[in-house]
């Protein structure tokens, strides 16, 4: 492991405050100008950095984390009560150690996928009610709390990307995220020998949307692979790292590359980790922004896929892309005829 620099620590809370309009002063507009300029500076360097002053209470924290930490310690049993099986098409629900494979092999993590609370008939794949343990009572009402805290920062720190790209500070929100795609996980990687230098907590990959807010607990396992080499990314009290996905990349022309990351919990402990997705509308497509120069070539992506080659919705490329990580339930979301998952 490449020992290489930190990663930078960003201040949002000029973005999640009161912001540039009447009555705000010239202060809010240049103190939100000074955060973009430091979110560009780590886009563009590894799109990797971490954030404080998100304003997300530290009591709902705990609260997720503790909830959190007594659903995965249930009986096996207890916890497929609410196995992803019984989510169908809404992919939402428990999944065992081994259940996910994110570079084609198992992944030694176990989890719980969490949306938007929906209706069971919409007609979505990857959208529908959510399911909640009986057993953790207060599991439920923590999450739809903190993906309701986490909306706001993933909106807040679209504000930072806009003005860093030199665009209106709501222009994400003005459309690819006016109604976003916000999807949320819980994973507990318990801590195995790992015998097999090829297993990996979660195998290298790219997220998929615009940012991913991941809340770590006090155990370090992520790695992210920078220009400079593979470094980690430990947890710091008070901080959510975020990075950007596919979406973003592809919206910048290649500017702002997603960046390949991997999770190994060598710590001998267990590692609780908490990642939001804050992603493009479903029905959004995603060509480059038309204020930005079109670029060519650039480094070829760590799996070869030319994002730029991809033409549908966002709802298009989420989908295939899980039916990549999942398999058995891939037949269920995607429909026989959907070509996405060939170009994804
Ligand atoms: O668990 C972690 O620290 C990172 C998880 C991750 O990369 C993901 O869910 O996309
Ligand atoms: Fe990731």
């Amino acid at each position: 492991m490449n020992a290489a620099g930190p990663l930078p620590v960003i201040d949002v809370s000029a973005l999640t405050g009161p912001g540039t309009g009447p009555g705000n002063g010239p202060e809010a507009g240049h103190a939100r100008a000074e955060v973009a300029r430091r979110i560009e500076a780590a886009c563009l360097d590894s799109g990797f950095f971490y954030i404080t002053g998100h304003g997300v209470p530290q009591a709902l924290i705990s609260e997720l984390r503790d909830a959190a930490d007594r659903f995965f310690r249930l009986p096996e049993e207890h916890k497929s009560r609410i196995s992803m099986d019984r989510g169908g098409r809404a992919w939402r629900g428990y999944f065992p150690v081994g259940g996910e494979l994110t570079s084609g092999r198992p992944d030694l993590k176990e989890g719980l996928y969490f949306g938007a609370e929906l209706e069971p008939d919409d007609p979505r794949p990857l959208h529908g009610p959510n399911l909640f343990p009986e057993e953790v009572p207060e599991l439920g009402p923590a999450v739809l709390a903190y993906m309701d805290a986490l909306t706001h920062v993933g909106q807040a720190v679209m504000r930072g990307v806009a003005l860093s790209l030199g665009l209106d500070e709501d222009y994400f929100a003005a459309g690819y995220t006016a109604t976003p795609t916000t999807l949320f996980r819980i994973f507990h990687y318990p801590s195995p020998p790992y015998a097999d230098p090829e297993e990996w907590g979660v195998g290298e990959h790219t997220d998929y949307g615009l940012l991913t807010l991941l809340l770590q607990d006090d155990n370090p396992g992520l790695q992210v692979h920078t220009s400079r080499g593979w470094i980690e990314a430990p947890p710091i009290p008070g901080t959510l790292v975020c990075n950007i996905g596919d979406m973003l990349d592809k919206l910048t022309g290649g500017l702002y590359r997603s960046t390949p990351h991997r999770v190994r919990n060598a710590t001998g402990r267990s590692r609780l980790s908490f990642p939001f997705f804050f992603d493009p509308g479903w029905d959004c497509e995603v060509p480059p922004l038309p204020s930005l120069p079109a670029r060519e070539g650039g480094r070829p992506r760590w799996d070869g896929l030319d994002l730029r080659a991809f033409t549908g919705t966002y709802g298009d490329y989420l989908t295939a892309k899980v039916a990549k990580v999942f398999p058995g339930l891939g037949c269920r979301v995607l429909p026989p005829s959907s070509g996405a998952r060939e170009n994804v």
